[in-house]
């Protein structure tokens, strides 16, 4: 596309040079010939710094909020480097997302296992669908692709590439697991949603967003600008935004729209019937945690409303397999178990559902995140797990630049205020796991938290390859 058309589809004033434009990227690294760079004003850094880097290799222009200089190619100034970035994007691939039918998953638990019910329900309706989710992407023929950031959602240039191969391969559904992070930084600006789904809010990633008031503000984008919404009628959050004109509610409150009754959890999974505006059915879904009646209530009434017919729901949610690295079984003597739990109240979450079913003693080996990734959240995580579990092993999980001992620290202190004495600190994850899976006995469940489907652990300036279920299952084998 050349630069002139590019910018008269944003109203940018036009430079004498028209160069051919193949791509938009805001960071300097990414740079290809061709690609205009966008230079944007981060929390750690300023692009600006990066625009020689951009450069040399070989941007035909930049955009930014405001350069002194001369530069050799053209450069446009405007408010807002994240908006423009998006806005690029969107012109850039023609605007995908008009020519799907888009349902976006927001919510502090929840966005990924309801993505992935949602994902199955419309490709077991015949709907050649997409997913982009924390786990990866997957296209309509089903393969998952893995993101090269570990993002649940990616930046804007690379969702609307997504977006446009997904059409291109004939997709006509997409869910787009959507955090507040994309929301609060315009990656999804330009994205046109037709259902949006709120699951709940919890407090987390409030040293990004400040209170629980600045993370519900960024998470309602995703409602404001989608056209119908799926509202979680059991959390107050999900209710304040049923002002919304176009809406459904789904929950086990009596007022819900979507509600789940009768609900049972066996070892096979769970069974409820839904009580709903398109009729009373059963439902059998082969998930452990009974919160996954919540993320399939959601599915189904979004699926619903997108006109996949009630016998179809049922066949698509008795054949889901779940969710990689989601409470994903790996053997029975000891019981061993994968799941993606890294927030206190999912991990609190997690081990009650486990607790029940466990006639032994219960383990949890988790870690918590290092660099800026919620520091606050570490000492919490430490009491659910001391509290919830009969032993702890805390552990590495992405420390990133901060020491791993500073992290082990935090846990521990959390855990040493119920004085149970029952945890310890191990800081390398194959050797914490290697601990729990070999001093288990048959009857105990080991929950391994945090990971899930990652493929990389991230330890100071390293980023190391890592699998999960490989670890356990070696572990096992010892
Ligand atoms: C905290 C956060 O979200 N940061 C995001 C933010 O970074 P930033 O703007 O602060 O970037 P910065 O590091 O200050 O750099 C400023 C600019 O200089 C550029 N730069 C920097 C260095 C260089 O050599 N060259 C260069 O061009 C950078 O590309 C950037 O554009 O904007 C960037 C561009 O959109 C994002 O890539 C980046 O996500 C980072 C990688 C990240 O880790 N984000 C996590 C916390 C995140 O988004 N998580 C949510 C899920 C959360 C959850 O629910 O669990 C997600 O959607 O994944
Ligand atoms: N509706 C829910 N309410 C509370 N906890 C949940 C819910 N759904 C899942 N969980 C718990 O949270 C964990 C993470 O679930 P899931 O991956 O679906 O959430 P998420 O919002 O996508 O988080 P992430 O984006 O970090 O993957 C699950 O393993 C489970 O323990």
């Amino acid at each position: 596309m050349k630069l002139h058309d590019l910018l008269l589809s944003l109203n940018l004033p036009l430079p004498a040079e028209n160069p051919d434009v193949t791509a938009v990227t805001h960071n300097s690294a990414w740079v290809k010939p061709g690609a205009i760079f966008v230079a944007v004003r981060g929390l750690k850094t300023d692009g600006h710094k990066f625009i020689p880097q951009a450069l040399e290799r070989g941007a035909v222009a930049v955009v930014g909020e405001g350069f002194e200089g001369d530069l050799p190619v053209p450069y446009l100034q405007v408010n807002s480097a994240r908006h423009a970035l998006a806005d690029l994007a969107c012109v850039l691939q023609n605007h995908p997302s008009r020519e799907l039918q888009v349902v976006g998953i927001t919510g502090t638990d929840g966005k990924s296992t309801t993505s992935w019910i949602t994902y199955h329900l419309l490709q077991a309706a015949g709907k050649a669908s997409g997913l982009l989710s924390t786990v990866g992407y997957k296209t309509p023929d089903g393969v998952l692709h893995h993101f090269p950031q570990h993002l649940t959602t990616p930046d804007s240039p690379e969702i609307q590439s997504l977006l446009r191969e997904l059409v291109s391969l004939g997709t006509t559904h997409c869910v787009l697991e959507t955090s507040s992070h994309a929301l609060e930084l315009e990656r999804v600006r330009g994205v046109q949603y037709q259902v949006g789904i709120f699951t709940n809010l919890t407090p987390e990633h409030l040293d990004f967003h400040g209170d629980m008031e600045g993370y519900f503000q960024a998470k309602r984008k995703l409602i404001d600008r989608s056209h119908f919404a799926v509202l979680n009628q059991d959390d107050p959050y999900a209710r304040r935004l049923t002002d919304h004109p176009n809406h459904t509610t789904f929950g086990v409150s009596p007022d819900a729209q979507w509600r789940a009754i009768n609900i049972e959890e066996e070892v096979s999974g769970l069974k409820f019937t839904v009580v709903s505006p398109a009729g009373t059915f059963d439902v059998v879904l082969p998930m452990i945690g009974q919160f996954n009646v919540h993320n399939a209530l959601a599915a189904i009434a979004a699926a619903h409303h997108l006109g996949i017919e009630i016998p179809v729901l049922q066949q698509g949610l008795a054949s889901f397999e779940g969710v990689p690295g989601r409470m994903q079984i790996l053997s029975s003597t000891p019981r061993v178990i994968v799941d993606f739990a890294h927030t206190p109240p999912s991990l609190e979450k997690a081990l009650e559902v486990l607790r029940p079913s466990t006639p032994g003693k219960l383990w949890v080996v988790v870690g918590s995140a290092g660099g800026n990734r919620d520091p606050l959240k570490r000492a919490p995580l430490g009491e659910v797990a001391s509290r919830l579990a009969d032993q702890a092993i805390f552990t590495e999980e992405d420390c990133r630049d901060t020491p791993i001992e500073e992290i082990l620290r935090e846990m521990e202190r959390g855990a040493s205020a119920l004085d149970k004495n029952n945890f310890k600190s191990i800081a390398d994850r194959r050797e914490a796991i290697r601990f729990a899976v070999q001093h288990a006995a048959d009857a105990d469940t080991v929950l391994l938290a945090g990971k899930g489907p990652e493929d990389t652990l991230e330890r100071a300036t390293e980023i190391l390859p890592w699998n999960e279920v490989e670890e356990a299952l070696q572990a096992l084998s010892l």
